[in-house]
């Protein structure tokens, strides 16, 4: 920063000027978080949802402190804008919470506040965290080398030097600076790596506590909570600079790849405690060592890791030979007291199972581990002896089938999507096929439990809408009845039944439920009353008066969204031993909150019968994707949040194609086209400073809406459709059977959106915009269009790569029509 001019400076705004930390958490990373400074970006992200106000100060103060001092110096009041996102698991809801004025006037450029960090009011009672204060721990942990042996020597804390060896410390796992509880957390920050002080984060850590990893003092445990540990204790053994590397290993005399490396770490047996350095390894017998030692463990026998064994590899001078290694005398004292023949420089083969035999001869002498007292005499003589070979767990067996490769090494790989839409436009539905598809148990218990209470909820308030429409009904109705009455006979004034006049009991339940959904207490009394009210449900859907009102409201089109398929399913849904089922799942409104993103991992199965390999795509099982989903309602003000999905890989954007004739309120007051709201959104999205070189997949939805819609309302509904002309269908006779000639009228007007799309695409960007079709409630086509992004997905990584010229079928030119490939999902 300091050499930076005065001008930019005031444009990079404090996200260049912070130096501290970044937030918490894992690596699982959603997006990425608050830099640490410009050149060290970490890849650490998700915020825990449960903050503990003392975690997230000492992050945010040296932010404000410097934003502060900037403003005073630049008269602008705006305060430091913060957001906070958070999750339980990589495959959870992230609530966002967004100040009102996070604003900041001054635009950002260059390295983006990925991960923004909010102010609240109540935190102002540590606003003198001043700079002073952050640069005492910048100068604690770069004190110099005297003045922190003495620190160590005493016992003290590295930063307020204060304390001696009684008083409970946190150590930092590159260095070693040790701190008492007042300072850890202003130290080590976030600790987006494990443990480590803010100017440690980025290095490997101090081999010595690698046994240490993911295991923190009580002190910690104590100030935070058992999330934020567990978190934090998570990304410290997993992050990869964390991690063992594999150049720093030779075995045999060879250096280890990464695939060797993480097939010794999870093998049944692996070697205790590995550390950088120089191993010998029999893999006959198993014997391992420190090159130029006698063996110090047994680990599991027949690796594939480093060269051949040495003779003279655990530098043995003995003459006995043992698979082709020189023994040392401590060996060969154990062979003698195991009684073993060692007289004339004998050479041996020695079998996993501890059969050994003299070169040469084809029976086993006698088995070394069966040898009595064998165990006491390697005791004494600091020798191993086999180990019970472990059973793998579930989870090791699991790393074995997926090639040996953890999760850090797995995450390398992951390719991120970005799935936003306009509200309605079926990306939650989309969100949650893709964990029907691609998921073994796409839903937990919790997860399906609330799904039970929400649908439940949805079909009372549902229910109470349909009541309030039957009172309306019978009330137009009676006054037309009384209309018809005083004209046909202008002196009778008895009063008419409506056909949509319920009994006093129903009625009674019918105002009682209103109440309740005005009062917002649906969630308090249902589902527990469910029970209750189940027979009284299904004696109101049973009568004549409910159903003359629910069959008219629904060709009113009165009932939007889910209504009408959840009020035909009320009875059962009302009963107690309801399960949801799929579909009632996909249709269920408000599971996401409303300001909520949501993410899973996943990968593609391979299935036999799918195309994959037919498509030229071999399988990989190590290809990792996550799905992020944000609901469009995020997205009003100028798309702030888009600023933390900097490392996303493609955006998918969702638009229903029924939405041609449909209006919304934008909070102006008028009524706008919900097609032109949604072209509004793809215009912010698409020009958002953070996809400037990102492609995009646009997914035209609903395409079954639209087939349905459009025979009887003309595209042109919508203003921006205007010159949609479709070509006449003529049908021709072939085998007694109707063939249309042309596209359908859906077909057509499908590419003529994909074609308006496109066109505003390359107005605005010379990046490629792919197209494709989607019945969100179709299993097949959400398949295949995630299929589809991950084909545009392999293309670009292809295209840039080998730099090949355009793929032709897919180009943005706004003149070419969407292929046939596109449609096919059709
Ligand atoms: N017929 C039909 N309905 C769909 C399709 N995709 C989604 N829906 C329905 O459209 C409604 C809205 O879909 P959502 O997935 O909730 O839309 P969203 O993008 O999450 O928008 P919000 O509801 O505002 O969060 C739901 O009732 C879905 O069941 C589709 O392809 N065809
Ligand atoms: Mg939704």
């Amino acid at each position: 920063m300091s050499s930076m001019d005065e001008e930019e400076e005031i444009e990079y705004s404090f996200a260049l000027e912070y130096s501290g930390p970044p937030l918490l958490f894992n690596d699982y990373d959603l997006p990425k978080a608050l830099p640490i400074d410009l050149n060290r970006i970490p890849t650490a992200s998700i915020v825990s949802l449960s903050f503990s106000k003392e975690l997230i100060l000492p992050v945010i103060h040296p932010i404000r402190a410097k934003e502060c001092n900037k403003n005073k110096d630049h008269d602008d009041e705006s305060p430091t804008s913060v957001i906070l996102l958070g999750t339980d698991d990589d495959d959870s809801e992230v609530s966002a919470a967004h100040q009102e004025n996070t604003t900041s006037s001054r635009p950002v450029h260059g390295r983006r506040v990925s991960f923004v960090a909010s102010v609240d009011a109540e935190s102002s009672d540590q606003d003198d965290l001043s700079i002073e204060e952050d640069n005492d721990v910048e100068n604690a942990e770069h004190g110099g080398n005297d003045a922190v042996q003495e620190k160590a020597k005493r016992g003290l804390c590295y930063l307020c030097c204060r304390g001696n060896w009684l008083v409970e410390k946190e150590g930092c796992i590159v260095c070693n600076a040790k701190y008492c509880k007042n300072c850890v957390l202003r130290a080590m920050g976030s600790m987006p790596e494990g443990r480590k002080c803010r100017s440690c984060i980025g290095r490997p850590i101090d081999e010595s506590r690698r046994g240490s990893l993911g295991r923190c003092s009580r002190m910690l445990k104590r100030m935070l909570s058992k999330l934020e540990i567990r978190q934090i204790m998570e990304v410290e053994k997993s992050c990869e600079v964390n991690q063992l590397h594999p150049e720093c290993i030779f075995v045999n005399g060879q250096q280890l790849c990464q695939k060797e490396l993480v097939l010794l770490q999870n093998c049944p047996n692996p070697p205790t405690r590995l550390k950088p350095g120089r191993f010998w390894y029999d893999k006959l017998s198993g014997f391992w060592g420190k090159e130029g030692q006698h063996p110090c463990k047994i680990i599991s026998p027949h690796l594939n890791v480093g060269g051949h064994i040495m003779r003279n590899a655990s530098n043995g001078n003995m003459k006995v030979v043992i698979n082709n290694r020189e023994i040392t005398k401590r060996e060969r004292q154990m062979l003698r007291l195991a009684g073993v023949q060692c007289a004339g420089s004998p050479s041996f083969w020695l079998d996993e199972y501890g059969d050994y035999k003299e070169e040469g001869q084809k029976n086993p002498k006698g088995n070394l581990w069966k040898t009595p007292a064998i165990k006491l005499i390697c005791a004494a003589l600091s020798l191993p002896t086999p180990t019970k070979i472990k059973i793998p767990t579930s989870e090791e067996v699991n790393k074995l089938v997926s090639g040996f490769f953890p999760e850090y090494v797995k995450q390398r790989k992951r390719r991120k999507l970005l799935l936003v839409g306009y509200n309605g436009s079926g990306t939650s539905t989309i969100y949650k096929q893709a964990k029907l598809l691609y998921k073994a148990e796409p839903f937990s218990d919790e997860e399906l439990q609330n799904f039970n209470v929400m649908i439940q909820k949805n079909s009372y308030q549902y229910l109470s809408t349909l009541l309030e429409l039957r009172e309306r009904f019978e009330h137009e109705d009676l006054t037309e009845i009384a209309n018809r009455q005083s004209v046909d006979q202008p002196h009778d004034n008895g009063h008419g039944l409506s056909i949509f006049s319920v009994s006093p009991k129903l009625k009674a339940f019918s105002e009682w439920l209103f109440k309740i959904v005005v009062s917002g207490n649906l969630e308090v009394i249902f589902p527990a009353a469910n029970a209750d009210y189940a027979p009284l449900v299904k004696e109101l859907w049973k009568d004549s008066a409910i159903q003359a009102s629910f069959r008219k409201a629904r060709d009113l089109g009165l009932l939007e969204g889910a209504a009408e398929y959840f009020l035909q399913r009320v009875v059962d849904i009302s009963r107690s031993d309801y399960k949801p089922s799929e579909t009632d799942i996909l249709k269920t409104e408000g599971t996401t909150s409303s300001n909520g993103i949501a993410c899973m991992d996943f990968s593609f199965p391979h299935s036999a019968l799918s195309n994959d390999d037919t498509a030229g795509h071999q399988h990989d099982p190590l290809l990792r994707y996550q799905l992020i989903r944000i609901h469009g309602g995020n997205l009003q003000e100028n798309c702030k949040l888009l600023d933390m999905f900097e490392d996303v890989q493609l955006v998918i954007f969702c638009v229903a194609l029924s939405d041609y004739d449909q209006f919304c309120d934008e909070g102006t007051g008028n009524a706008t086209n919900k097609m032109l709201a949604s072209r509004k959104l793809f215009e912010s999205v698409v020009t958002h400073p953070t996809f400037k070189k990102m492609n995009f997949h646009l997914i035209l939805n609903k395409f079954d809406m639209l087939e349905e819609k459009i025979e009887h309302i003309p595209l042109n509904k919508c203003s921006w459709f205007d010159d949609f002309v479709p070509l006449r269908t003529r049908h021709r006779q072939q085998n007694g059977k109707n063939h249309n000639m042309y596209t359908s009228l859906a077909e057509q007007a499908f590419q003529y959106v994909a074609y308006k799309f496109k066109r505003l695409f390359t107005s605005l960007t010379d990046r490629k915009l792919y197209v494709s079709a989607s019945k969100g409630l179709e299993r097949e086509t959400v398949d295949e269009t995630l299929k589809y992004s991950r084909e545009v997905l392999k293309w670009e990584e292809e295209r840039s790569n080998y730099s090949t010229t355009e793929i032709s079928n897919f180009s943005t030119d706004a003149s070419s029509s969407p292929s046939n490939r596109e449609i096919k999902s059709l």
